[in-house]
């Protein structure tokens, strides 16, 4: 374990859910599922393909209704709130590439995300120059994340990893409390990863991460607490360390591509 994850605050859970559950049509795919996401914490979710780690994250987020429990964020209790109020509340999901404007720069990507209320689409009509004022705030921003050098070029232009930075540093100017990452490291080279991994390290530092990720070695490094479902239940909770030497995720994960 690095220092960085040694060095612990006290724990200040920002997302909790109690017993959460969905059904479709008769079928259970999340079934009584306790979460507790910690400040300044990385949190992953893991488990076979269809073990409901997309539902609990639409569940969390309120894209889908639970069938049954609760969800708690920062003390208020969610469960029945829409999701841009959610949003708003400081629970927010980074979206896939498709969330950045190829052939916008860097520089006005992160601009347009700053000028966008949370959970709202971007207001179209406005003309970018409209947005120099913040410049400040973007170039902030850009230079936490590693992408100063690449400022003023075109997103398309960007590698896949430094593209999923970006996404990740629109979401950022959200300046949410909680931030789920569906799958950061999907379809990226080894260098991308570690880049990534750097990147999502640093961004915790001030809040919570919450991440569903099927590269275990990422898991290993950067959580610092791991979720395992398997058909909609958990089915192991603690450090990398213990769940990877529990049986029942031994088994779950035998004969997967995980
Ligand atoms: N809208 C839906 N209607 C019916 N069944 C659904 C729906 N959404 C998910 N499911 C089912 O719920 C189960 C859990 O799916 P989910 O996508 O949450 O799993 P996952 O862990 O994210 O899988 P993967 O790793 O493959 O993305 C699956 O059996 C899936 O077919």
């Amino acid at each position: 374990m690095s220092a960085s994850l040694a060095i612990q605050a006290e724990p200040r859970v920002v997302l909790s859910a109690r017993g959460l559950g969905r059904d479709f049509a008769g079928f259970t795919a999340v079934n009584d599922v306790d979460l507790d996401v910690e400040h300044a914490r990385i949190h992953a979710l893991i488990g076979p393909n269809g073990a409901g780690k997309t539902t609990v994250f639409n569940l969390l987020t309120k894209f889908l209704q639970p069938t049954r429990g609760s969800i708690t964020l920062l003390g208020q209790d969610i469960t029945h709130t829409r999701p841009d109020k959610v949003a708003r509340m400081g629970l927010v999901r980074s979206f896939q590439i498709s969330a950045v404007f190829p052939h916008l720069t860097v520089r006005e990507n992160v601009k347009v995300a700053l000028q966008r209320p949370a959970g709202l689409a971007v207001q179209f009509w406005l003309p970018l120059s409209a947005l120099d004022r913040l410049d400040a705030r973007a170039d902030h921003l850009i230079g936490q994340l590693g992408l100063a050098r690449w400022r003023d070029h075109r997103a398309a232009d960007l590698s896949y990893g430094r593209k999923r930075v970006l996404e990740i540093a629109t979401t950022l100017a959200l300046d949410p409390e909680v931030l789920l990452l569906d799958e950061p490291m999907a379809g990226m080279g080894q260098e991308d990863v570690a880049m990534v991994a750097g990147i999502i390290r640093d961004v915790a530092t001030e809040r919570a991460v919450l991440m569903v990720e099927h590269n275990l070695s990422v898991v290993a490094d950067i959580c610092h607490h791991v979720t395992v479902l398997q058909r909609g239940e958990i089915i192991a909770a603690g450090d990398y360390a213990a769940v990877s030497a529990d049986p029942r995720v031994r088994t779950a994960y035998m004969g997967s591509e995980a």
